[in-house]
Formats: structure tokens, sequence, C-alpha cells
């Protein structure tokens, strides 16, 4: 299902101005605090209605303030998680999800109960109260509700923040499950790198109220002025093997290249995304030899660019795919870098860890 925004609010000083569509799968509202992203949210959400603005999912018209349409949130057939679970503590986790369900209605169900509860692993939680789970149990409950009232979309407010990197770790293959498992577009909230990189089918980036960007996740995460400058970096997308020699080991194979990670929970031909920050990439000039890092890629410089502080951004190609790396002018400067010099790119292991954690 697609859906379109178009979106002009003043709320005190501070103005938006958003315009974006989808075509499905994960829409990822990125910018950094401040940027106006949960404004973006509550307004397709029916929770505040704009000066002018029209939004469309599939074939129904939430709101066109040109034609006073304006449905209330009730009525949009939206399914929003926040980022506290808001979970009701004296029903059992069953009795939660029920309640979600009351909420769709005549609306026909686009999956049926116990599918949404298998995606997000419910079944042993069902006979206990929230009160017994963990954070991120909670909030797997809370997507479970939101989507068993049969959303035509679902709305995600930074549904990680609140968790800690083990469990946002945990959670992650479950909204990637709802991804690539249920026909149901998301408009997902974050102003996590690594969390957009491997969720995101498609990013909006928000700057002061306004989009400053949109693409998929390598195009608009690559982007320094996007991200933080510390978060810079290459979203890399490939496919996992197993390396039969190496039980702890695994491969993710790219255009033209490879990188290792750990194995972890990894298995088989396994679509992965990988987030690689920029000033976790080192650069060598000669081929390093006696050294831990796993990943050592050979590539070109195609371009150097000057950013703030003194840094230098570096684009490398590594056979088919584009790598960034940052390291300061000085560095530069001392290796005589040059645009189509040959190139050796150490990569830290840790840096590729897919579990998507922010570091
Ligand atoms: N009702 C309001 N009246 C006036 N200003 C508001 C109102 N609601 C939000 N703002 C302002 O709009 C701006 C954007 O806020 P918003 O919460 O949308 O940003 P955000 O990108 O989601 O940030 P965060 O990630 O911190 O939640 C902020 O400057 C905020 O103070």
């Amino acid at each position: 299902m697609t859906f379109a925004v178009e979106i002009r609010h003043s709320q005190g000083d501070f103005r938006i101005e958003a315009d974006f569509t989808s075509e499905g799968g994960v829409t990822a509202l990125f910018g950094r605090s401040g940027s106006g992203k949960t404004s973006v949210l509550r307004i397709v959400g029916g929770l505040v209605r704009p000066d002018h603005g029209r939004i469309i999912v599939g074939d129904q018209v939430l709101l066109d303030t040109s034609k006073g349409i304006c449905l209330p949130p009730h009525r949009r057939g939206l399914g929003y998680v926040f980022q506290e679970p808001r979970l009701f503590p004296h029903l059992t986790v069953r009795q939660n999800l029920n309640y979600g369900q009351w909420f769709a209605g005549s609306r026909s169900s686009f999956a049926d109960p116990e599918k949404i509860i298998a995606i997000l692993g419910l079944e042993a939680l069902l006979p206990r109260r929230p009160g017994s789970l963990s954070g991120g149990e909670k909030q797997r409950v809370a997507i479970g509700r939101a989507l068993l009232a049969s959303p035509r979309i679902l709305l995600m407010d930074e549904p990680l923040s609140a968790l800690d990197e083990a469990r946002k770790a945990e959670i992650l293959p479950y909204i990637e499950r709802l991804r690539d498992e249920l026909n149901l577009p998301i408009l997902y909230v974050s102003h996590s790198v690594s969390e957009v990189a491997r969720l995101a089918d498609r990013v909006v980036a928000m700057a002061d109220g306004r989009v400053t960007g949109i693409g998929n996740a390598s195009e608009i995460l690559g982007i320094q002025t996007v991200a933080t400058g510390r978060e810079s970096g290459s979203v890399l997308e490939g496919l996992v093997r197993l390396q039969g020699e190496d039980p702890d080991l695994a491969a993710i194979a790219l255009r033209g290249c490879r990188l290792f990670v750990p194995r972890g929970d990894l298995h088989e031909g396994q679509k992965l995304r990988v987030h690689i920050p920029a000033r976790e990439v080192l650069l060598a000039t000669s081929e390093p030899h006696g050294i831990s890092a796993l990943n050592v890629l050979k590539g070109e410089i195609r371009s150097m660019t000057g950013s703030d502080g003194g840094a230098v951004d570096i684009a490398l190609r590594c056979g088919e795919e584009v790598l960034r790396a940052r390291i300061t002018g000085l560095s530069a400067k001392r290796m005589d870098l040059m645009v189509g010099q040959s190139i050796h790119a150490i990569i830290k292991t840790v840096a590729l860890d897919p579990s998507g954690r922010a570091r």
C-alpha cells in the first residue's frame, strides 16, 4: 500500500514543511532531536491538525484541508507504537492483544492474530502480565496490539529508544520480520543511524522542520550533512554466507567484496544491512600485515572533501561498493592522498556488529 504526505504547519516559531511518498515497506523519518519528526507523525496520526495538508493512504484520504477533510484519529485506521509500551498493567498479554483486536471493528483483518503472535514471538508470554515482562517483551506486545487493530499503516515513534542496547538488538529482528512478512507500510521515527540503516526501505531526512533528502538508506545515511558528524558513514547490504571452517564468523557477500562479522545468530542467505561509521575506517597506502582487524578491503579513492573541524571525508570504491572514511586533514596530507590512488581500508570488526547497535 502506498501513502503520500504533504504538510504545511506552524507551531509557535517552528515551521514544518514536509512532502514525501512511500511505496510501502519501512519509511524512516530521520533527523536530529527537534527536527520535527514526531510533529509529522502526530499530524499523520490525527493528533494535530495542520494549517494545510493532504495525507492519503492507499485510496483513503485521511486529510485534505483544501476540501475540509480531517478524519479523527480513531477513523484513520492507524496503529501507533510509542517509545513507552503503554500496556494495561492489570490485563494479561492475551487480553492486551484482544484490546487491539477490538479496535479493528468492522475493518477486515489483514493478518490473523495467531500469525502476528508467531511473528512477534509472543506465544509464551500470553498468560503473563506486563509487570513481569522485560522492556523489549513489553514493546513487542505493544507492537502486536497495534497490529491486531488491523491498521492500514503502522506509525512507530522511536520505539526502541527507551531500551538498552541488548534489548534493542533482541527486538530489531522482529521488526524486520514485520517489514518482510506483512504487507503493511510502516512510518518509523528515529534519530539512530544504525536502526534506520538496518530497517528502512526509504529514508526521509529532516532538519529544522523541512525535508532535506529522500532516498534509500545508503544514499541518505552516507551524506555527511544529514547524519551527525560522529555517525556519518556507509550503509552496505549483502547476503550472509556462513563460514564452514569457522563457527564464530560469517561473511557478508557485497558487490565485488566481502566483510567478516561475528556469526551471532545470523543464518545462511539472510539479507543484512550494516552501517560502517566513517570514523571506524582506517586507511593504509600499502597492504597492512600483522594487524588484528579482520577486514582489509582494497580500493581506490574516488573523492576527498574537507569537512568541519579539519577532517577529510574520503569516498573509496571497493569492488562495486562505496565505503566512506573520515580522517584528519593532517593524516591526509602526510599520506599524500589523492583521488584515483589505490588504498587499503581497514575496518575494525566491532563496527560491523550486525545487531545494528548504536555505538
Ligand atoms: N505544540 C507545540 N507548540 C510549539 N512548538 C512545538 C510544539 N510541539 C513541538 N514543538 C516544537 O517543534 C520542534 C520539533 O519538535 P519534534 O518533537 O517534532 O521534533 P523531533 O525531531 O521529533 O525531536 P525528538 O527526537 O527530540 O522528539 C521543537 O522545537 C519543539 O519544541
